[in-house]
């Protein structure tokens, strides 16, 4: 679906990134992860051609992303905000509904069946009971599931989430990566998602791409780039990996701080 080569990005002269290729097939969720300032928005921005890349290419499906019509692209290609309260009290049905934009023709509404797809959305997120209510009166995880599904009503190819569960409990935490987990085996999605937490990672990834400092970068399944040695280099803090697999199962990796700080 996606195939990145020696792509380099930035701001005018300065390169913030270099040398990125990775790929990313239907069904992959592939989580970005590494510290602040490292370049995260700044793929993000390159990816959704928000900012032009300094080198390198970027194919979706096969064709430069510079082959991409605007309106093609934005059909294919959803981006999930970090949850943000709009100016306009908007119900929770009509946000979802504005997923079907890049479908419909210039100045046409939503016809009966982007309503469904809407309505469809609100259901595999869970949230239709909260079709009627008021989306600046929600709650910041509900708001999530909202952009969520405003997404999937779009019925892209590529999901791009910029840290979908920062500032959510962790009951929402667990709850939104599960709903991402499902679209993504259910729709055969592709999401690239980032956080700051490497468990999201090693606990719902099938691949990480973990940003080192000095442009560096790995990538590859999650328990083979997130690393004590990772933890240890990029974010200076001793951490160890703990295998919680249960035989037979999926690998279930878990990282935890060696050193809490704190003497007896
Ligand atoms: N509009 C801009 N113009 C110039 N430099 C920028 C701009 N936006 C970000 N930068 C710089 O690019 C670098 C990467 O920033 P970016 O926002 O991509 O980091 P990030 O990994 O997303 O960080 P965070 O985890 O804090 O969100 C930083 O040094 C930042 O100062």
């Amino acid at each position: 679906m996606l195939e990145i080569h020696n792509l380099s990005c930035g701001y005018g002269r300065r390169t913030v990134l270099n040398g990125i290729s990775f790929d990313l097939a239907a069904g992959e969720l592939l989580c970005l992860l590494g510290p602040n300032g490292v370049g995260k928005t700044t793929l993000f921005k390159t990816l959704l051609g928000l900012l032009p890349a300094h080198g390198g290419e970027i194919r979706l499906d096969g064709q430069p992303l510079g082959h991409w019509s605007r309106r093609r692209f934005a059909r294919q290609v959803g981006y999930v905000p970090q949850a943000h309260t709009p100016p306009f009290p908007f119900k929770v049905r009509q946000v979802v509904a504005m997923g079907r934009t890049a479908h419909l023709a210039a100045f046409a509404s939503p016809d009966h069946a982007d309503l469904d797809i809407a309505e469809s959305a609100l259901e595999t997120l869970g949230i239709t009971a909260l079709a009627e209510a008021t989306y600046t009166e929600i709650s910041g995880g509900e708001r999530q599931l909202v952009l969520i599904a405003r997404a999937l009503a779009q019925q892209p190819q590529l999901l791009i989430m910029d840290e979908p569960t920062a500032n959510l409990d962790y009951g929402n935490q667990l709850k939104v990566m599960a709903h991402v987990r499902r679209i993504v085996a259910d729709h055969d999605l592709s999401v690239i998602l980032t956080t700051h937490d490497p468990n999201q990672a090693l606990l719902h990834a099938t691949r990480a791409l973990v940003l080192d400092r000095d442009q560096r970068y790995s990538v590859g399944p999650p328990a083979e780039v997130i690393t004590s040695e990772y933890l240890r280099r990029t974010y200076g803090v001793e951490a160890e990996i703990l295998d919680l697999t249960r035989s037979p199962g999926t690998p279930r990796r878990i990282c935890v701080p060696a050193d809490l700080g704190v003497r007896a």
